[in-house]
């Protein structure tokens, strides 16, 4: 199994379980994230969705690129960038609090599942970034669409996807990324994260995301992110991507 689900009163947990490869993302995690989703609309008693990395090296390295460089055509890749844009489209439209609890470097994708959280909790020793433009891609999963939803200042939003560069989590907190820092063990982090939240009425919580989901309804946010995604499908047949994902999947041959 290449995912874990835990439900501790009402907190779920969803651990990808991939450390070897850093948690890469792959189509067994992308259904262990559906099965996820669904189980959290169909259960009243869920308060919280945690997702996180198992071992201390990540958090998620975003797509497993041995699995997707078999991907060679627009359309091709259109097919998995959509499927994983729909979940983290349903991820980011939960009707309860999301957190990411980011143990271990998140990139690319990685990144985008963390953005597509309400909450980015990181360890004080992480780096994480937007670091598709060094694959000559964009962000491909809706993740540049909800970084620009998630109120960073517009000039550091931009940034972060342009010079794609992987930040210290004190550079991360700086800009608006990161609500946290922690020190420590990351259950301990989590349990002092939702203390106080945990104390109030879950339909409160579930009407102030019903708030924002509301606006971002409003502004089209499903179209946005589709479009997002067929600009990164148009990019992924370039030479410059498959050279890119070749120099790294075979850097230490
Ligand atoms: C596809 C969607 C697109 C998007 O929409 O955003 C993407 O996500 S593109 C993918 C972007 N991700 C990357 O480019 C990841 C690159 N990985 C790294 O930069 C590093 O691995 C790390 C995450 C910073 C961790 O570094 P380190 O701890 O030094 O580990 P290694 O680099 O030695 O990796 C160990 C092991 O894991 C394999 N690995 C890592 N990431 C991926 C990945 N995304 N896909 C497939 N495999 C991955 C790496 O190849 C090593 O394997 P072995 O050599 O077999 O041990």
């Amino acid at each position: 199994m290449v995912y874990k689900i835990e439900n501790n009163e009402g907190v779920i947990t969803f651990t990808i379980d991939r450390a070897e490869k850093r948690n890469a993302v792959n189509d067994e995690v992308m259904e262990g994230f559906k099965e996820v989703i669904t189980y959290i609309k169909g259960n009243k008693d869920v308060r919280f969705l945690v997702i996180t990395g198992a071992g201390d090296q990540a958090f998620c390295s975003g797509g497993d690129l041995s699995e997707f460089h078999q991907l060679k055509t627009e359309e091709q890749a259109f097919g998995m960038l959509s499927k994983m844009g729909n979940i983290l489209y349903d991820l980011a439209t939960l009707h309860v609090p999301t957190i990411a609890l980011i143990n271990g470097a998140a990139v690319g994708g990685g990144c985008e599942i963390a953005t597509a959280c309400d909450f980015r909790l990181v360890a004080s020793r992480v780096k994480c970034g937007f670091i598709q433009g060094t694959l000559s891609i964009t962000s491909g999963w809706g993740g540049g669409t909800y970084l620009f939803e998630r109120g960073l200042p517009h000039d550091r939003a931009l940034k972060m996807l342009i010079d794609s560069k992987k930040y210290n989590a004190k550079l991360l907190y700086e800009i608006g990324w990161a609500t946290s820092i922690f020190e420590g063990p990351k259950e301990q982090a989590l349990e002092e994260f939702i203390g106080d939240m945990r104390k109030i009425h879950p339909d409160v919580h579930q009407a102030y995301k019903g708030i924002e989901l509301r606006k971002w309804k409003e502004s089209n946010i499903y179209e946005r992110v589709m479009e997002e995604i067929r600009l990164c499908a148009k990019l992924w047949e370039s030479d410059a991507h498959n050279e890119a994902v070749n120099r790294f999947l075979n850097k230490s041959k």
